[in-house]
Order: structure tokens, then C-alpha cells, then sequence
């Protein structure tokens, strides 16, 4: 199955479509504590942003907050030149969101999954194929391993007709080599085709071209920290 998971499928090049999104001046405080303030970046069609940063850094709070899920937030984030909330619902319609949590279903099968994303039986096969999963398209979710549910997540990435625009919280999380190996090929595909891919991950990423941002760099901390260091 290893071969499997290295031959990608070339996402629809008519469900790629210019976008862009544009984070400005952005500020997340939770429980009282300021998460980061100050956080700039782009994504332009064809690239991708890796969010790095400490455990409770914010990672996962930006994306909920990126796919409007959160909407207490100071600053700005825009989509298509159109700032939240008007932009959120063309973002909405021009995203493929993959939770930390994954989203699986884990008292249905993958396949059965896979449909109640939408995808036709001979899609959702094919997906199944390339993450791995052959022979096990049948089996209850909460029967398989961490990494097989993950690769069930991963599957909606190998459908026809993907979104343009993929936000992914870890993706990474419990794959192993060969299964980051075919994720990174995937995410490779679908930047070549003018796809944008705005991931968080512990662990360094191969696709290109990656733009790296690091909450660490806009927390209020470092800002007191240099604060001090120039007081020295
Ligand atoms: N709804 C909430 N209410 C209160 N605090 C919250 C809420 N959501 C997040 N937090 C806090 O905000 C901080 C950032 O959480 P978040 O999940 O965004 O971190 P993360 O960078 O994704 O961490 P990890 O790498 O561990 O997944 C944490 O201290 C968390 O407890």
C-alpha cells in the first residue's frame, strides 16, 4: 500500500480559483490571557502557511478563528479583499477545513464517511486507495487505529472537486512516515494547481513554496521580553 499513498491524484484545476487570504494586525485573547496581537500574513493562491508555536501557543484558536468559528478577535482577516464577517461566507464556500479533531464519524465506516461529506462510492473508494485504507473501507472507524482515522480525515483531500482553499489543524498527527510522505505529495499537487494550504504541525513540512509563521513571534511576552532586553 506504501506505492498507494505516493501516487496523487491531480485535483480538478476547475475547483482551483484565485484566492487570497489576508491576516492584518490580528489580535486572539482567550480566558483573559492574549494569545498573540499583532500577527501578519498573506496566503496567495498556490502557497502555503505553516502556523508553528509552544503548545497553547494559539494555533488551533487562529484557525477556529480563521474559519469563522471564533469571532472575537481584533484586527483584520480578509478574503478575496473582502474583510470578516462580509468575506467569511465566499471563504466558507472556498474551503476544505480538517480539525484537530479530525471530524470522523467513528461510528460509520470510511466510506460511509467519505458519502456524508457528498462523494460518490467510485470517489470515495479511489481516496480510500491512495491514503491506504483498501480493505478497510468497510470496517466501523472506531474499530481502527488513531493513524487509519486520520488518513479517513485525509481522504477528503483526494477527492474530485476539492476546495480551493485547505486549512488543516495537524494533519500530520499519528501518520506515519509514508503517510506524511503522501500528505506532503498532496499538498504539493494541489499548490502546482493554484490550491492554498494553511496548516499548523509540530514538525517540519515538505512543500513548497511554505511560508512559516511562529506565534511566538507576536505573543505579548516576546514584546515585554524585548522591551526589557532594550532597557538593558
Ligand atoms: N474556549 C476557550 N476558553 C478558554 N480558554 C481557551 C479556549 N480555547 C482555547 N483556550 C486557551 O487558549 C490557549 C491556546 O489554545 P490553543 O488550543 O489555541 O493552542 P495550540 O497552540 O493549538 O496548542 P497545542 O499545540 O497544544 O494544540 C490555551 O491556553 C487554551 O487553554
Amino acid at each position: 500500500m506504501a506505492s498507494e499513498l505516493s501516487k496523487s491524484p491531480v485535483p480538478d484545476a476547475q475547483s482551483v480559483r484565485e484566492q487570497s487570504l489576508a491576516v492584518s494586525g490580528l489580535a486572539c485573547e482567550r480566558d483573559g490571557r492574549l494569545l498573540f496581537e499583532g500577527l501578519e500574513f498573506t496566503l496567495a493562491p498556490g502557497a502555503a502557511v505553516q502556523v508553528e508555536g509552544a503548545n497553547g501557543a494559539g494555533k488551533s484558536t487562529l484557525i477556529r478563528t480563521l474559519i469563522g468559528s471564533a469571532s472575537d478577535f481584533t484586527g483584520t482577516i480578509a478574503w478575496q479583499g473582502l474583510a470578516f464577517p462580509r468575506g467569511l461566507a465566499a471563504m466558507r464556500a472556498s474551503l476544505l477545513y480538517i480539525g484537530h479533531y479530525a471530524g470522523v464519524r467513528r461510528g460509520l465506516t470510511p466510506l460511509e464517511n467519505l458519502a456524508w461529506y457528498g462523494a460518490g462510492q467510485d470517489d470515495a473508494m479511489r481516496a480510500l486507495e491512495l491514503v491506504g485504507l483498501y480493505g478497510f473501507e468497510d470496517v466501523l472507524c472506531q474499530q481502527l487505529s488513531a493513524g487509519q482515522n486520520r488518513r479517513v480525515a485525509l481522504a477528503r483531500l483526494y477527492l474530485p472537486d476539492s476546495p480551493p482553499l485547505w486549512i488543516l489543524d495537524e494533519p500530520l498527527a499519528a501518520l506515519d512516515v509514508t503517510g506524511v510522505a503522501g500528505l506532503e505529495t498532496q499538498m504539493n499537487c494541489h499548490l502546482r494547481r493554484g490550491g492554498s494550504v494553511l496548516l499548523t504541525s509540530h514538525q517540519p513540512v515538505n512543500i513548497a513554496p511554505l511560508q512559516r509563521v511562529n506565534l511566538a513571534d507576536f505573543s505579548p511576552r516576546m514584546a515585554v521580553e524585548e522591551e526589557l532586553h532594550r532597557a538593558v
